[in-house]
Formats: C-alpha cells, structure tokens, sequence
C-alpha cells in the first residue's frame, strides 16, 4: 500500500489500520524457511559504493577521508571489533589511525587527546571504542569528539539533533539496520516494529528511526513501534513480539526469542552478540539473541550472527566517516 493512500486511510477511520494488520497476517499461510539476510554481502555493496566515492575524490587530486580509532585497554571483543573497523577503511580506501591507551590512562590524558584529534586538519572521523574502562566516565568522552568528527554519533549534540529531526550523524548500528530493510525490500511503512533492547546506542536510536516521518533525512520508517525491555514481563513479551512484522532484538540474552513468540513472516534482526560454548565441540562461539533454528522456521527474513549487523555496522562507519569528510552535516 502506497504512504499517500495509507496517509489518508489513517485520517479518515481507526478502522482502516485494522483492516491493514489483517490482511498482513491472512497473506502469509504458507510456512518455508525464511530468507536469510546476508550481512557480509551487503555490507560488501555499502563498502563498495563508499570505495567508488573515494576514487572519485582521489582521481580530482583530493585526500582520501581519514578516520580515527582510539581503544582504552586490550578488551578482546574491542580489540576484534577494532580490527574489522580498521580493515573496512583499507578495503574503502579510507585512511585509518588506531590509537591504543594502556587501560591505566587516565581520563585527563584521553580527553585532551581526543581534543587533539578533535582540532586536528586531517582527521574527518574520530571515535573512542566502548566500553572505557570504569574510571573514566562515558559521557564526557563521548562528548570530547568534535560534533562534526562524531561519526558514532553518540555526543550529545548529535543525539539532541537526532531527537529533533535535524540532520545528524547516526549510530551505526541503527542506522545499518535500516539500511538492512531498505536493501533488502523489507516494507516499515504503516507496520508493527517491536524493538527489544532500550540501550542508548541501539535500541533508543533503533526505535526512533523506526518509529519517525519517513519524511525526515535518514529515510527512517513511518513503522508503529513497540519498545520492551528487562522489565517487560515474559509473557508480555510474547504478547508484543507476536504483533511484530519487523523484529529487532538487542538484549544480550542467548536464545530469548523462540519460534513460538514471533508471528509468521516476520522480518527478525538479531543484533546480540554472545560468547557461549558450543554443546558438541566444546569450543567457544558467537550466537545472537534468537533461536536461529527455531525462529527461521516461522519468520520470513532473518539475519545470521555472526554474519548479520556486526559487519552492516562496520560498513555504516564507513559512510558515517565519508559523510563527515564531505561536511556533509553543518554544526554552527
Ligand atoms: N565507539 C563504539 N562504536 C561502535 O560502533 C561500537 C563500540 N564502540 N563498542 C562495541 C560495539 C559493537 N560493535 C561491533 C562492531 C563489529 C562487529 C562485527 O564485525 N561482528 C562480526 C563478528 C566479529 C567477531 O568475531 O567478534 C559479525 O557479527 O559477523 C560487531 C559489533 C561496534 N560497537
């Protein structure tokens, strides 16, 4: 259904977005294997688009964008991640600088370096990996990087931007899940979208791309969103999650959603990240929040982890840190 006809239906009765659910759960009878979201190939498009960009910069005799990767401490999880950051600016042809701070630094030493890449001429991106270690405090970090260089998007002035419709740098992962949807023909207009998750990196901004006018700059989703989180009763959540044509988890929770909570056909995008031990191997591996078995059973998108978001977020970086090469966004 078109957004005008589903604009107007909305004014003129309830009754229509009734009639739209129904027809959404009397279409999808048939029960296959969902389709599964390849996020390393689309992740490769997104890379390779940014790539194409860069060598348009480069041949008119410009340098290439830079970004910069500060890690506290030696967190393997950080470490991987920054590894895959710093790959995908090679592969972009984006030029990269990785900083690494014995976890002792002290915040004082970390915020005037930040200052320092901050003011400095040749850096277009800039972002300190989280978690920091505890005795340094997040937010005054996070707000340390320049507005403009903030290509996580987590400064306050980016996230105030962001709540206002303004044009602003948006969490990467959110911002990729979207990007998700758009490729792959996965419809948010007028839909049920159920986020689990409340973080304030994911699930917050998640919501409020979902949820948004279509209308306003980052294509966000015009979708009726539900929010729940550790407080929503179990069996609440079932309730919530079996209304959802788009299922987004980040909960941290190996296994929370089963076949038996989601709806069929569902667009199910699995954002956790779990370290568990493989029951035949013996081996450590790396699982999301959904019973992948079970769960792509019933839904009719899924994404993988690993394989999924994790390498979507990554290839978002980059174009967040192409964006801000081209000063694309303005902060007065
Ligand atoms: N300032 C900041 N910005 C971030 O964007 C940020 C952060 N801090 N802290 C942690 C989270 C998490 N995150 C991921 C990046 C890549 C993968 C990724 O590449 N995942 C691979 C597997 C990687 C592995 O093997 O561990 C995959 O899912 O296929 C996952 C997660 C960025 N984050």
């Amino acid at each position: 259904m078109s957004r005008k006809i589903l604009q107007t239906f909305c004014r003129l009765s309830r009754k229509s977005m009734d009639a739209v659910s129904q027809k959404s759960i009397c279409t999808s009878s048939r029960l296959a294997a969902a389709k599964i979201l390849d996020g390393v190939a689309i992740a490769k498009d997104m890379k390779d688009e940014v790539k194409a960009e860069i060598e348009g910069f480069v041949a008119e005799g410009r340098r290439p964008p830079n970004l910069c990767v500060i890690q506290v401490g030696e967190d393997p999880a950080s470490k991987a991640y920054v590894t895959n950051k710093i790959k995908a600016c090679k592969y972009t042809g984006i030029t990269s600088e990785k900083i690494v701070l014995p976890v002792e630094t002290t915040e004082e030493h970390l915020l005037s370096l930040i200052k320092e890449k901050s003011d400095s001429d040749e850096v277009d991106g800039l972002l300190v990996q989280l978690p920091v270690p505890k005795h340094i405090t997040e937010r005054k970090v996070c707000n340390a990087v320049h507005p403009s260089k903030d290509v996580d998007g987590f400064n306050i002035i980016n996230i105030g931007k962001f709540c206002s419709d303004q044009k602003s740098f948006v969490p990467a992962t959110p911002a990729g899940v979207m990007e998700i949807l758009r490729r792959s023909g996965i419809e948010t207009f007028g839909k049920n979208a159920v986020v689990c998750g409340r973080s304030k990196n994911v699930g917050m901004p998640l919501a409020m791309l979902l949820h948004a006018d279509g209308v306003y700059e980052t294509k966000a989703g015009d979708a009726t969103t539900t929010i729940c989180h550790r407080y929503t009763p179990p069996e609440q959540l079932k309730l919530f999650t079996k209304t959802a044509d788009i299922l987004v988890v980040a909960v941290g929770i190996p296994g929370l959603i089963t076949a038996d909570m989601v709806k069929e056909g569902v667009a199910v995008i699995d954002i956790g990240i779990n370290r568990v031990k493989d029951e035949k191997t013996g081996k450590m591996k790396l699982v999301g929040d959904v019973d992948f078995e079970g769960v792509s059973k019933v839904a009719g998108h899924i994404t993988p982890v690993p394989g999924g978001v994790g390498p979507i977020t990554v290839a978002m970086l980059m174009k967040n840190t192409l964006t801000a090469y081209k000063k694309e966004i303005t902060f007065e």
